[in-house]
Parts: structure tokens; C-alpha cells; sequence
């Protein structure tokens, strides 16, 4: 499992890279649980890191706006997100799932057809009247994305074992693999439930709150990823 961990700055980026996360994923949580950060951060991280391990940069959590979420994805890639990943937190058809993942894919690779497009849905997608996770394998490998996880939509501390099950998770992560994508998983995930993530086993795993010592709000702390990734 690749470790992906979501600083709001440069400064908490550097400490997850020293940490040992393998991808370094630039978000802002002002604006939501994928909220959109700016370009200049994301260039800054970029400029911190370097080449050393791929960049990934949150675009929102969009409603059905193709075009607003295309050029967002473009801005996150040009300003040197190697994976450019959307929620698709009001988005609740397959044909607008298609649409927008199209487009999105569309406008990243038309720029650098080695980038990558993370399509998440939401593991609490019944309480936020979302797109169903599990429609979204299919979809995503239709429009060419990359990677296909769930977040949490709403960050009330609640966290993605309490909305899908190890059952659940398990069969989404196996349809992923099974149309050639990349899994990922993320929502609040706790070290706790790391052993039950062994036995899903995701491609990647998305964190924040855990290496802020259990508050997303707090700072990220090298020595938490640190340990993090040796449990993985
Ligand atoms: O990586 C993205 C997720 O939103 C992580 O945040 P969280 O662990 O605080 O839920």
C-alpha cells in the first residue's frame, strides 16, 4: 500500500515527504474534504520536493460543472500536481459521473498525458445524497481515469469503516483492480484500523487527520507519518 498524505502547506509537506509518505497529496480543508488549494502552494510543494516522489493536488468537491471542473483540473496539473483528484460530492447520475470524469481526464492529459486522474466518490454517500462509490469503477475506466477511491464527504470524525464495510470496501477495491485502476482509500482512517486495511489492502490510503494526531485541524507530524509508514 502507497502511503498518500494531505499537507495544507509547504511546511507540513516537507514533514510528510521526511516522513516517508509516498505521495504528497496538496488539499486545502477550508474548502471542504477535497477543497481546492492554490496554485502557488501547489507550485511551492512541487518546488520543495521536487522530482523525488509525485505531487497530487485536490480540486473540490464538485457538483455536475464539466467545464468548471475541467479547467480547475488543468490549473491543479500546470502548476505540477502529478495526480489531479476530484470529488464528485454532488454529482449523483452515471451519465454526469461520465461527463465530468471525461472532461476532467480530457483536459489533464491533453496537457501531459503522463499525469494521472483520481476520481473519488464517498464512502458517506448516502448521508450527502451522492453518486453510489460502486458505480464508479465502471465509469472511471470508461472516461480513462487513472485511480478510483472514497473519502469521506462530511469531516465530522466519523470515519469511512462506519458508512461502508470491510465487506464493502473489499468488493469496491477488487472492482477497481478487476477494469485495471488503482484503488485508494481515505475518510478519517485511524491506526486502529490499520489491520483491517491490511486485509483490504488498497492500492494507496489517504490520510490527514491521523499523523495531525487524530485532528485534521492540528499541524502533521513527521514522527506520526513516520510511524505510519513502517506499520504499512
Ligand atoms: O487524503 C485525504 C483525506 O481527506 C484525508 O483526510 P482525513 O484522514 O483527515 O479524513
Amino acid at each position: 500500500m502507497k502511503l498518500l498524505v494531505s499537507p495544507i502547506n509547504k511546511e507540513e509537506a516537507i514533514a510528510a515527504h521526511n516522513g516517508g509518505a509516498d505521495i504528497i497529496d496538496v488539499k486545502n480543508p477550508k474548502e471542504g474534504s477535497l477543497g481546492a488549494n492554490f496554485p502557488w502552494v501547489i507550485r511551492s510543494v512541487k518546488e520543495a520536493i521536487g522530482s523525488e516522489k509525485p505531487i497530487s493536488a485536490t480540486i473540490g468537491d464538485f457538483n455536475y460543472k464539466p467545464g468548471t471542473a475541467s479547467l480547475a483540473a488543468l490549473g491543479a496539473a500546470a502548476a505540477g500536481a502529478q495526480y489531479v483528484k476530484v470529488g464528485l460530492f454532488d454529482v449523483r447520475t452515471e451519465d454526469q459521473a461520465l461527463e465530468m470524469l471525461t472532461n476532467i481526464n480530457r483536459a489533464v492529459k491533453d496537457y501531459d498525458p503522463s499525469k494521472k486522474v483520481v476520481a473519488s466518490g464517498y464512502s458517506d454517500y448516502k448521508r450527502i445524497n451522492s453518486i453510489s462509490p460502486f458505480l464508479l469503477p465502471a465509469i472511471g475506466a470508461k472516461a480513462g481515469v487513472d485511480v478510483v477511491m472514497v473519502d469521506t464527504g462530511i469531516k465530522d470524525g466519523r470515519s469511512t469503516f462506519e458508512f461502508m464495510s470491510e465487506e464493502e470496501l473489499m468488493r469496491f477495491t477488487g472492482s477497481i483492480r478487476d477494469v485495471g485502476l488503482e484503488s485508494a482509500l481515505a475518510g478519517t482512517l485511524k491506526f486502529e484500523d490499520l489491520p483491517v486495511l491490511r486485509r483490504i489492502r488498497p492500492d494507496i490510503i489517504g490520510i490527514r487527520g491521523m499523523v495531525c494526531g487524530g485532528d485534521r485541524t492540528a499541524c502533521i507530524q513527521q514522527e506520526l507519518v513516520e510511524k505510519l509508514k513502517n506499520m504499512i
